[in-house]
Formats: structure tokens, C-alpha cells, sequence
């Protein structure tokens, strides 16, 4: 089913150092209506360029942005930035008053022409309690934990009921444990509001567990978009399986003492694929655990071959334990970065 666009951008450039250095190069971009789009991509790729172009705040030096077919007015062409059916949520808080009650940062989001109405206090209500944070409705913003923050800068922005939110990096202030239940509700507003939300990020579990669809940013261009389980199981360059999975690469000297054969250059296997098996064969060391919430990620060795691997058998592997891994899939990249699916190899 085709799905119906809200935002694109046409051949889109924005150089801050007049070459192509910085920002982004020639960017045409498509956003579906109703759905969660992630822009991803390593740090300086051009993300929050991008964001701040589809929202009006900065103006592209070539090639224009519409929304719903309508231009998005140059910033000389109009009194204030952006379409007033969308808004952005900042990093860090930007512009939060820290001692304003989250009750009035919320009731901030209204417009003038909104405040004072009968519906008011309704929208503030029901902006409250669909970031569930109607109880803390008389605390100082700056009191509140990283997460709470985010939700009311969130419910600030949902108040007068936008067709598009855009997010910076959501969940960078939230702490691990409450990012799911705010990853949660997003979606949820986005099903029952029908907001169309565009966020930047850059953690791979919180863009494959909540975005319909990707945009993959390289050095300021487009390199790779669809959906995370196309982009997941079949990524075209070692950039994108670098940035949607915690992995490993190796040469391929390194792959054939795995029992991998392959010509091409670079072999990554992502830790979801390294599966610890029951056996006396192969012994790899684990040399460090990390915690991740309810796994665990071993970083193994053998013959100063080092790879990741998931584990969700908690505390079952400490430091120093030996075990026997399959290696289930694994992708090769070569020259041009084209991948190849690779079967099932056994170590
Ligand atoms: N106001 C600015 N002036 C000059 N250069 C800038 C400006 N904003 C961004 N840049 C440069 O443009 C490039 C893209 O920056 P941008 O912030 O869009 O990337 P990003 O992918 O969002 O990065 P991060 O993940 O680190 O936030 C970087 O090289 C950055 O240094």
C-alpha cells in the first residue's frame, strides 16, 4: 500500500562552510503520514541539519522542503519559523523554564489564540495524562528526573495537537529503564492521535523497536532508507549493520579461523547472531560482561579473535568462563560495500 506523504524534501542542501564539509548535500526525502521515521546516522552525519530543515529553522541553500505540497516559507517569507502543525522537541531542555511548574510548561505549548478558553484546561489535562504525568502536575520542571523532562517537554509540544512532531535524540536524558515505557507511549500517540513524528537518533534498540522506517545519513547524504527489519536483516553498506546492531567485524583471515571462508574484505556478525551453544570443541574466553537490562553482552576471545555476543541466560557466564558459540549469520562486505547474505556457519 502506498503511503500517503506528509513532509519531503527536494535535492535539499545545507552547507555551513560554503562546501560540502559540513551539512547536508542534495537530500530528497519522503515522510509517510501517521507513521515513526528515523533519521539515523554517526555522530556529525547531518541529523539535526536535517530535522531543523524539514522544521523551517534553518533555511536550505538549494532545494526546497513542503509540507503537505506547500512550500515551507523562507525565514524572510514568514514571521515565525516552521509550519505551525509541527513542533520540535530540542535537546537538553533548551527552552524550558526550569522553575515553572510542569502544569504551566505544559499550558506554554498553548498558542495565544488558545489560552483562556473554555477548552483550556481540558487540553492540558488530557496532554498531562497521555505523557501519564498529571501527578506531578505542581512540581518545578527542573526538579523532575531526566525522563519526567522529557515527558513534559513532549506534552508540551502534543498540547495544541501538531500533524507532526519532531524529536532530537528522545531519549537521550532518560534513563535505561524508563526509555521503554516512553518509547512505548510515543507509539501510542501516534496510533491514536495519528501524529506523524520524525526523530533523531542514534541507539540502534530504541530506532528498531519504534520507527516504521529509516533514513540512513552519511557525510551529509542519503545512503540507505527502508523499513529496520529490511534495513536489519539485508543492509546494503557496512555503515548501516554498524549502526543498527552492536557487532563485530573481522578480515577475512579473521572470518576463516572461524570456520567463515570468504573473499571480501570485511565480515560483520552482529552479537544477536553469535549464539553460545552446548559443546567441547572451540572454547572462546569471556573476557568482559556488559550489563545491558535483561541481557547481558559477552565480549569474547580465541586466538586474539575478539567477538560480541548476546546473552540472555543472565550471570550464567562470568569473566573468565569458557564457552562454544555458533555463529548463525553473518554479512560480507566488500569494495563496494555490497553485501552478500551468508548462511549459517557453525564454529
Ligand atoms: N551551526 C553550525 N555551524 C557550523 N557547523 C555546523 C553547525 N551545525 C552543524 N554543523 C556541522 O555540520 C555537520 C552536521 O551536523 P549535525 O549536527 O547536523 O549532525 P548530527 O548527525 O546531528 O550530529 P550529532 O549526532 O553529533 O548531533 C557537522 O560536521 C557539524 O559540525
Amino acid at each position: 500500500m502506498h503511503n500517503e506523504m506528509i513532509l519531503e524534501t527536494i535535492s535539499v542542501t545545507k552547507n555551513y562552510f560554503g562546501d560540502k564539509s559540513s551539512g547536508v548535500n542534495n537530500v530528497t526525502i519522503f515522510i509517510p503520514k501517521g507513521k515513526i521515521t528515523a533519521i539515523v546516522g554517526e555522530s556529525g552525519s547531518g541529523k539535526t541539519t536535517l530535522l531543523n530543515l524539514l522544521y523551517g529553522l534553518l533555511q536550505p541553500d538549494a532545494g526546497e522542503v513542503f509540507f503537505k505540497e506547500e512550500r515551507i516559507l523562507k525565514r524572510e517569507e514568514q514571521l515565525q519559523p516552521a509550519h505551525e502543525a509541527m513542533r520540535l522537541v530540542t535537546q537538553n531542555n533548551q527552552d524550558m523554564d526550569f522553575y515553572a511548574t510542569v502544569w504551566d510548561s505544559v499550558r506554554s505549548g498553548l498558542s495565544a489564540s488558545e489560552l483562556g478558553k473554555d477548552t483550556e484546561l481540558k487540553k492540558i489535562t488530557d496532554s498531562l495524562n497521555m505523557l501519564d504525568i498529571f501527578p506531578l502536575k505542581d512540581m518545578p520542571f527542573g526538579k523532575l528526573s531526566g525522563g519526567e523532562k522529557q515527558r513534559v517537554t513532549i506534552a508540551k509540544a502534543l498540547i495544541s495537537k501538531p500533524e507532526v512532531l519532531l524529536l532530537d535524540e528522545p531519549f537521550n536524558q532518560v534513563d535505561a529503564t524508563y526509555r521503554e515505557g516512553l518509547q512505548h507511549d510515543i507509539r501510542y500517540i501516534v496510533k491514536e492521535w495519528g501524529v506523524t513524528v520524525v526523530l533523531v537518533s542514534h541507539d540502534p534498540a530504541e530506532i528498531l523497536s519504534m520507527a516504521d522506517e529509516l533514513i540512513v545519513l552519511k557525510e551529509g547524504e542519503i545512503v540507505e532508507n527502508g523499513s529496520p527489519e529490511e534495513l536489519y536483516n539485508s543492509p546494503k553498506l557496512l555503515y548501516t549493520a554498524q549502526i543498527l546492531a552492536s557487532n563485530s567485524q573481522l578480515t577475512s583471515e579473521e572470518a576463516k579461523k572461524c570456520g567463515i571462508n570468504s573473499k571480501r574484505g570485511t565480515i560483520v556478525i552482529y552479537a544477536d547472531h553469535v549464539k553460545i551453544v552446548k559443546g567441547f570443541s572451540s572454547k572462546w574466553t569471556v573476557k568482559q560482561v556488559l550489563f545491558k537490562g535483561f541481557y547481558e553482552e559477552l565480549i569474547i576471545e580465541r586466538d586474539g579473535i575478539i567477538l560480541r555476543a548476546t546473552n540472555y541466560a543472565k550471570r550464567k557466564y562470568p569473566e573468565g568462563s569458557k564457552i562454544n558459540i555458533n555463529i548463525e549469520d553473518y554479512f560480507e562486505f566488500g569494495k563496494w560495500e555490497s553485501p552478500v547474505r551468508s548462511l549459517p556457519k557453525e564454529v
